[in-house]
């Protein structure tokens, strides 16, 4: 039986242009699929614990009955796999697998294991190819798509890394179904952020469809598509994040400081940091006068309606202070020549990319959030 392909986003990238491709059970088909698209390849799958546990069988199964040669690479499953050490792991797994340049890495998990994995394969042998074969929400309609790769630092989120654009995305909507409701609202939080951009449309669709996403019905993977038409919208316009893409950056510089304050641990998960910051980025904008509030608390509703935290009361554990804060802040890869920039807001749906902002205000912010329940 042929695969059922519900949806094929094109990534026109010029050389580096690709499809990603959404369906149910696509992993069942994926060995026939990369043998039709790369003939003759090898691969090298790379995956964490818990997703060799709940999908890896099927991967295996297929590229077996395809008669396709391949290892894997198992990895603990978390954030903090994001760091060199399980770097050194893949790459040198890579090696000593001797798959060769043009043989193909696969990332088969969320986007721990998406990000790691491609920034493996943009170094190994100084450059391979890989596949995105995204696990968990997130990774379908974010971190599988663009070509954002890396790994976390002490100083901050995501600060070393390439951009590698894999040259396949497959996307396959039932591995969902093993996913924890955690971390399947976590993801949830990007998909909102799509709406909140320039989208509201989206957004009202959201709040409409929002029990029907979470119970796995035909919106879900309606949902997932349209998060994939946007971000590669936006990354056909400016892949090297010089202008507009730093829009998806959205709730992203509150978030990530707090990911790098709870030391990049299940306190607090990546999707969560991002409900919380774009909460944080609503809330600022209503504080400089920018966005309506009532727009602040229709957001935070929700989110929080999704089961996220949306307040910095809402993460378990002590917190930094606002100064650790924002030395994390100060490390944000939107920082140019010392200025803070920041993703702020009209209101919902009108983001917009505000340089230079000073930094004062976002600390005395900060300060009255983190007294506020
Ligand atoms: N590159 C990008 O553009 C981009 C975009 C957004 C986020 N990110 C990064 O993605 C990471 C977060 O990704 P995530 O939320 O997918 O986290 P994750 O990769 O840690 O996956 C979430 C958890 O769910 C498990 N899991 C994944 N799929 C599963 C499945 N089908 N069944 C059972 N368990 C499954 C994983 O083992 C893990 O424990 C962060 O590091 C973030 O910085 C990158
Ligand atoms: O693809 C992008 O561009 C994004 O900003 C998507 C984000 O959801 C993602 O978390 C990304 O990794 C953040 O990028 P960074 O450059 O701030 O590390
Ligand atoms: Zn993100």
């Amino acid at each position: 039986m042929a695969a059922e392909i519900a949806h094929n986003v094109h990534v026109a990238l010029g050389e580096r242009a690709y499809d990603i491709l959404i369906g149910d059970r696509l992993l069942d088909h994926a060995g026939s699929i990369l043998a039709e698209r790369f003939p003759g390849r090898r691969y090298g799958i790379i995956t964490d614990n818990m997703v060799a546990e709940a999908q890896l069988p099927r991967l295996l199964a297929s590229l077996d009955a395809a008669g396709l040669s391949h290892s894997e690479i198992i990895l603990p499953a978390g954030e903090s796999t994001k760091s060199f050490a399980h770097l050194e792991t893949a790459v040198e797994g890579i090696l000593a697998a001797r798959l060769e340049r043009g043989d193909l890495v696969i990332a088969l998990g969320g986007g721990v294991i998406g990000d790691l994995a491609g920034f493996a394969a943009s170094i190994a042998r100084r450059g391979m190819d890989f596949i995105q074969m995204p696990t968990s929400l997130l990774a379908q309609v974010d971190s599988s798509v663009g070509g954002k790769t890396g790994i976390n630092s002490p100083h901050g989120k995501n600060l070393i890394g390439a951009f590698h654009q894999p040259r396949l995305v497959l996307a396959d909507l039932s591995t969902l179904d093993t996913l924890s409701p955690r971390q399947f609202a976590a993801g949830y939080a990007e998909v909102v952020k799509y709406g909140l951009i320039d989208d509201e449309e989206f957004f009202f669709w959201l709040e409409e469809h929002q029990a029907e996403i979470f119970a796995g019905g035909p919106a879900r993977g309606e949902a997932i598509a349209r998060c994939c038409r946007h971000k590669a919208r936006v990354v056909i316009e400016d892949e090297k994040e010089l202008g507009v893409r730093a829009l998806l950056n959205l709730g992203h510089t509150f978030g990530h400081a707090l990911e790098k304050d709870t030391g990049y641990s299940d306190r607090l998960l990546h999707g969560e940091g991002v409900a919380i910051g774009m909460v944080l980025a609503h809330g600022f904008s209503a504080r400089l006068g920018l966005a309506p509030s009532q727009d602040t608390g229709r957001i935070s509703a929700h989110l929080k309606k999704a089961g996220l935290p949306t307040i910095l009361a809402d993460i378990p554990g002590a917190l930094g202070s606002t100064e650790t804060l924002m030395a994390a802040i100060a490390q944000d890869k939107k920082v140019a020549r010392g200025a803070l920039t920041f993703i702020l807001t009209r209101g919902i749906g009108q983001a917009f990319i505000e340089k230079n902002v000073d930094g004062a205000a976002v600390s005395a912010f900060l300060d009255e959030m983190r007294g506020s329940a």
